[in-house]
């Protein structure tokens, strides 16, 4: 009889490899001695080491290549929060988690990390050192997020000691570095049109945002721990830098290190939210004649004037896991990246 050769453990794959996250979780697993397979609908670079398989990962088929004798798949795949399509975020984040999970377990995939977010529980009011404990919120702030919550208890309920297939959640906020094309793009381009100069709210609520490489020291973390006896398997762990900042001083800085001026005048919460709410039923009401996209979002909003951090204890406790950069070094490094961002370039 033929015996199945297990795949090596230092071989991996990563859904969503040529994405911000996933490119620097791929250069570290690189360093760390891993073989790294991608699969991302786009090819973004190229490295020794890794092998590129361009596909939808909503087609089981095309995964299945990709996944031959992996052992270890980090998901960390999804659409940006900025292309509000509901439909988009159904089909990859639901039905294509769901196509990942029985890809994995037809290829004998032995463990699975999910890149999930702190948001979860986030309902666009206050959080303050939330633990792993909250409930996922019954009003999540937008669709992504909706399908966030949708995609975290599938891959949780997936996880079966008996059938040798063990997965864990990481749960990241806000997270920033180099070649981000988030926050710090719609920052500046905010701030290039005019718009970066109000407050909202008193300014003094606390945030976490968690620096790239904290991000993807979590996510090895866990895979490193996923075990059937580590008390890990089949939860959500909260990730960030362990140093919640105020949400303005944290884009200040950013936008004074690459020259453009710190907010400075206050616009009350609700008045802001009540407008940003307006705006987006327009935008929605409008789409089939005009197509708009505000900058200040519900969403956005909401994460602007609220107070949402998270507690790592549990991180620290269950993987000894411990921020590698503080958030003074991630401002400094992210900032030193966007030379071609900066005033007057
Ligand atoms: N950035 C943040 O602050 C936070 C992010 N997260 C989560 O972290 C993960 C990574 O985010 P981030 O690196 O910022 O995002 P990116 O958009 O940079 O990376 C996601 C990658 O997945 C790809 N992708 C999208 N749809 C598919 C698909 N159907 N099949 C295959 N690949 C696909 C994207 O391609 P394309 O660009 O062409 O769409 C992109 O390359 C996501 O799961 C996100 O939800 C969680 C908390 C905070
Ligand atoms: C008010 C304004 C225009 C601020 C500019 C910065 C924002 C674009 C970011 C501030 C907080 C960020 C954030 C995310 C995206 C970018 C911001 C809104 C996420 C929604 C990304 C995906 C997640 O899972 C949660 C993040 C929360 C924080």
């Amino acid at each position: 009889m033929a015996t199945r050769i297990r795949p090596s453990s230092k071989r991996c794959a990563v859904i969503g490899g040529s994405g911000f996250l996933g490119r620097h979780l791929v250069e570290k697993l690189l360093d760390k001695g891993y073989t790294v397979s991608v699969f991302d609908i786009r090819q973004s670079y190229e490295l020794p080491g890794v092998t590129f398989h361009q596909g939808d990962l909503c087609d089981k088929l095309g995964l299945l290549t990709a996944l031959r004798d992996v052992s270890l798949v980090f998901h960390c795949a999804s659409p940006a929060p900025a292309s509000d399509n509901k439909a988009l975020f159904e089909r990859v984040n639901i039905q294509g988690t769901k196509t990942v999970i029985e890809a994995c377990t037809e290829a004998g995939v032995q463990k699975m990390v999910l890149t999930s977010s702190a948001s979860v529980v986030f309902e666009g009011t206050d959080i303050k050192n939330g633990s792993e404990e909250l409930p996922y919120a019954k009003k999540p702030i937008d669709y992504y997020t909706q399908t966030k919550i949708e995609q975290e208890k599938l891959v949780l309920k997936a996880c079966n000691k008996d059938r040798g297939f063990l997965t864990v959640a990481i749960r990241p906020h806000g997270i920033f570095g180099p070649r981000d094309p988030q926050l710090v793009p719609i920052l500046v381009d905010t701030a290039r049109r005019g718009k970066m100069k109000f407050i909202i709210g008193d300014g003094s609520n606390l945030v976490d945002f968690t620096y790239v490489e904290n991000v993807v020291h979590g996510h090895i973390l866990a895979a490193e721990f996923l075990r059937p006896e580590s008390p890990i398997c089949g939860k959500a762990y909260h990730i960030t830098n362990d140093e919640p900042v105020r949400f303005w001083d944290f884009m200040s800085d950013m936008l004074v290190g690459l020259g453009y001026a710190a907010p400075r005048y206050h616009l009350p919460y609700f008045l802001v939210y009540g407008l940003a709410l307006l705006l987006w039923l327009l935008s929605v009401l409008l789409r089939p004649l005009v197509a708009f996209k505000p900058t200040f979002t519900p969403m956005r909003v909401a994460l602007a004037g609220t107070h949402h951090f998270y507690s790592v204890s549990k991180a620290k406790q269950d993987m000894g896991y411990k921020p590698l950069v503080s958030l003074k070094d991630g401002i400094k490094r992210t900032v030193e990246s966007y030379p071609h961002l900066r005033h007057g370039v």
